[in-house]
């Protein structure tokens, strides 16, 4: 198996950043790729081990291209998560005066980040959409764009000048990336993990949403994530990206995820895996009653009522 990560290229992109925060990268090549899709694609190819893309952001929730690729096609597996703060900065070729910009540029993900900055800045400028935050720092270099909003650690790869750091319109913006490869067995518990599916509701009835939490409600599992993604047969039908609390060597996350088999149109494990935030939590894990213990006790107990031995 070749030992390369892709990821969201090209260099100098948050996503490279928080990649080189895993320990494996020092024994990893790691190939720049120019959008999730490709990313994923040499995954699914073979010719990537994994692919390292964003996935979250705490201002606008999922990032909607890589869930999509995660809905569909053949099976990928998240394997590890990283978070990482995000500021921007506004890099321009040097020279350039903020009254001189009339186009800027970024990742779209990067707009709802800094959409109160601009509009108090530069409330006329037009804004175009770059494939990762570092095309479009590529694409200033190139003389496409005016500005792009960047780490201020692409300046430099792009012989670009940060005219503004520290961007941000909501304090503590995190973003979330993910490591995802081929399905393969999970990475062993740590006590605080995640697991992440993708539920297909089998027919469309009042509750019916209900019923899918309901089995992750009553077997006491905390979710992290919740974002509905049109299936594509028409208005109103949606599948439901899930990250709960727990891993699937967990009885009660096992228990929680033979109840929506049963009763979904098609469940898709996505893996379970550490948490990035471990031990930021305040939601006490095991609630009372789901530990491993307490399964195993009551399935010993119907067995026994079953054998006529209460
Ligand atoms: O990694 C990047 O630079 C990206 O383009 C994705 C992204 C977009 C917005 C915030 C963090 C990461």
């Amino acid at each position: 198996m070749p030992a390369s990560y892709a990821y969201l290229g090209p260099e100098g992109t948050f996503t490279e950043v928080a990649l080189r925060t895993l320990p494996e990268t020092a024994t990893r090549e790691l190939v720049p790729y120019v959008s999730v899709q490709s990313a994923l694609d040499a995954v699914r190819a073979g010719e990537a081990e994994a692919a390292f893309v964003p996935i979250e952001n705490s201002v606008e929730g999922g990032i909607t291209t890589t869930l999509d690729e995660l809905v569909a096609g053949q099976p990928l597996m998240i394997y590890r998560e990283v978070l990482l703060s995000i500021t921007f900065a506004l890099l321009v070729r040097p020279g350039t005066k903020l009254s001189d910009i009339k186009t800027v540029t970024a990742h779209p993900a990067a707009q709802p980040q800094v959409r109160n900055w601009l509009k108090a800045h530069l409330p006329d400028v037009v804004w175009e959409s770059a494939a990762s935050n570092a095309d479009g720092a590529r694409l200033v270099q190139e003389g496409r764009y005016d500005a792009a909003f960047a780490g201020e650690f692409a300046a430099a790869r792009y012989g670009l000048e940060a005219l503004e750091t520290g961007i941000h319109d909501a304090e503590n913006a995190q973003t979330r990336f993910v490591l995802v490869g081929r399905p393969a067995r999970p990475a062993a518990p740590t006590g605080a993990d995640k697991t992440s599916v993708v539920l297909w509701q089998r027919d469309d009835h009042p509750g019916a949403l209900r019923d899918l939490l309901g089995e992750f409600a009553t077997r006491g599992i905390n979710l992290m994530l919740l974002q509905s993604r049109p299936t594509g047969a028409g208005i109103g039908n949606y599948c439901f990206c899930i990250d709960a609390e727990g891993h699937i060597s967990d009885r009660r996350v096992a228990e929680a995820l033979t109840g929506l088999k049963r009763i979904c149109l098609q469940v898709r494990y996505l893996g379970s895996y550490p948490r990035a935030d471990a031990g930021a939590s305040d939601v006490e894990t095991p609630r009372p009653g789901t530990s491993d213990e307490e399964f195993v006790a009551a399935a010993d107990w119907v067995a026994r009522c079953q054998d006529g031995r209460f």
